[in-house]
């Protein structure tokens, strides 16, 4: 089936879910993380090193409720809206994941859905039939 998870360590999404699973949680679909905090408040004004480093904890978040981790993304898209940080962003995603790495796209757009956001990152994940990793369900935003 399809589950749809919201969980209350990212901030309420609005018009969208955060993650959803399907084939019975085999495949998890994260939708773009953006750098705010479960208040939706925002963490790392003009500072993008921050902005990467909260996105990378929203997504790393996002996983564990989909019941997957960096290891098991197959695709990730990036969004930028300076790509002169490019260096700053490989160095942090980095830190959160290691060869082998997705299938990846990263695009500098003029515009994500606030100024203040620098950065927003999507990603698809395949758990391994075999994985034990347990889907984690922290409390979730009710609609
Ligand atoms: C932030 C985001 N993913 C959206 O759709 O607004």
């Amino acid at each position: 089936g399809v589950q749809h998870i919201n969980p209350a360590a990212l901030g309420a999404p609005h018009g969208y879910t955060h993650v959803i699973t399907v084939d019975g949680g085999r495949t998890v679909y994260i939708a773009g993380q953006v750098p705010l905090d479960r208040h939706g408040q925002l963490v790392g004004a003009n500072d993008f090193a921050a902005q990467v480093r909260q996105t990378f904890e929203n997504l790393k978040a996002a996983l564990a409720a989909g019941g997957a981790n960096f290891s098991d993304v197959v695709e990730m898209t990036t969004y930028v809206t300076d790509m002169a940080q490019v260096d700053t962003y490989r160095k942090i995603r980095n830190e959160y994941m290691r060869d082998p790495m997705p299938t990846a796209s990263l695009v500098e757009v003029k515009s994500l859905f606030r100024k203040d956001v620098m950065l927003e990152v999507s990603a698809v994940a395949v758990v391994p039939a075999s994985s034990a990793h347990p889907p984690v369900r922290p409390a979730e935003h009710t609609p």
